[in-house]
């Protein structure tokens, strides 16, 4: 930990404001302490949420929205207020910050990937601390992230940072929530995310969090499989992102995988969402998990979905399992014509051939323990 150069710190919407959804003034001070040590001798990257409950204070409403323009309205506000506490805080320490608001498109599309991740290897050369947030008032259902435990693990994954720190309002993952049973555990390590592991994790607890600690699981697994390690612990306790840095055993660690992904296979199995589905028989499915091969038309039961070439599908095993992802050769009405069929008839049926494959195996990555 202590020799990490490049480092995301995700802070969520409960540990910037207290119990009634207000910000905390104080509290915020005391966090953005840790950040400028942080940020001293690193490159520090925050994924900072809290525009809407900034937005929804400075607009005076009773409670968060519940609807969408509501809410994109109460982040457009917020976004502006957040920013400005990170200037100030930042500023007296003549560090400078710098605004970057994602939508979900701007990590599908491989181009923009590239352009975003120019963009924060050029602030972070030149010694700024981005500090990025979903960009909620444009985000519409489809091309969200959702939460920003997702953002901050593909954003660690874009800077290949070494460390991802999410800061919430708990100390890390609990065998319980612990806001339900009194007689939780904190986990201090985890070594693989495996689907018991996941169903400890439940929602978010309070009235301001989205995701809850089910989404900064996933996040933490997300980036093991980029070989990044992250810790899950409280924001609300001043010193914690310090003690970290500092290699002290506070919080969840979750182990950086000991395979990793490449940063392709990473952006197709946590970037990319499927256009369509492709039913695969067992030899199918066998030859692509443990042989790392393509995938033929031949092994192809059934498609799903009106895709075009080059989109992401899931490959999904004949009890709906999905177990890779990864961009068709061929559009989907092509591939219901040749599935099932020998790779040597494709130009006969489809009056051309464009790849032998169906999905080759350097467009495909196998689903680790979650996309
Ligand atoms: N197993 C668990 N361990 C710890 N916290 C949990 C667990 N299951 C659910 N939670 C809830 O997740 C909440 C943190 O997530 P969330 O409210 O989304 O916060 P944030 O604003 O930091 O993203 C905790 O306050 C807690 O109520
Ligand atoms: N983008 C939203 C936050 C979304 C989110 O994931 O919130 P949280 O669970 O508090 O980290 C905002 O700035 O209000």
């Amino acid at each position: 930990m202590r020799a990490a150069r490049r480092v995301v710190v995700k802070i969520g919407t409960n540990a910037l404001t207290n119990a009634t959804g207000r910000f905390n003034r104080a509290h915020f001070e005391a966090l953005s302490e840790d950040l400028l040590w942080a940020a001293k001798d690193r490159e520090l990257v925050v994924v900072s949420s809290g525009a809407i409950a900034l937005g929804v204070e400075r607009l005076g409403l009773p409670a968060r929205p519940k609807d969408i323009p509501g809410k994109q309205a109460c982040a457009a506000v917020g976004q502006s207020r957040l920013m400005q506490a990170y200037e100030e805080a930042f500023g007296r320490a003549e560090k400078r910050v710098a605004q970057i608001l994602l939508t979900h498109e701007d990590v599908q599309d491989r181009r923009r990937y590239l352009n975003v991740k120019h963009a924060l290897d050029r602030l972070l050369e030149a010694g700024v601390v981005p500090v990025i947030n979903e960009n909620d008032t444009v985000s519409v259902d489809e091309l969200k992230f959702g939460d920003n435990d997702t953002l901050a693990s593909l954003v660690a994954g874009v800077v290949e940072a070494e460390v991802l720190v999410v800061l919430s309002d708990v100390e890390g993952l609990y065998t319980a929530d612990p806001r339900k049973d009194a007689g939780a555990r904190l986990l201090a390590q985890v070594d693989a995310v495996t689907p018991e592991l996941l169903a400890l994790a439940g929602g978010s607890g309070s009235a301001v969090g989205t995701g809850g600690m089910s989404t900064k699981v996933r996040a933490a697994a997300r980036a093991s499989e980029r070989g990044i390690r992250c810790v899950i612990t409280s924001g609300a306790v001043p010193g914690r992102l310090r003690a970290v840095l500092a290699g002290e055993p506070v919080g969840t660690l979750f182990e950086a995988a000991s395979s990793r992904r490449s940063a392709r296979t990473a952006w197709i199995a946590h970037a990319l969402r499927p256009k369509g589905r492709l039913v695969v028989d067992a030899g199918a499915r066998d030859a692509i998990v443990g042989s790392k091969r393509s995938l033929l038309p031949s092994g192809i039961r059934q498609v799903e979905g009106d895709f075009g070439r080059g989109d992401p599908v899931d490959l999904v095993d004949e009890q709906g399992t999905p177990f890779a992802r990864g961009l068709s050769a061929y559009e989907g009405s092509e591939l219901r014509r040749i599935a099932g069929h020998k790779s040597t008839e494709i130009e006969s049926l489809l009056g051309y051939r464009y790849l032998d494959e169906a999905v080759h195996r350097d467009d495909l990555a196998v689903l680790q323990t979650l996309a």
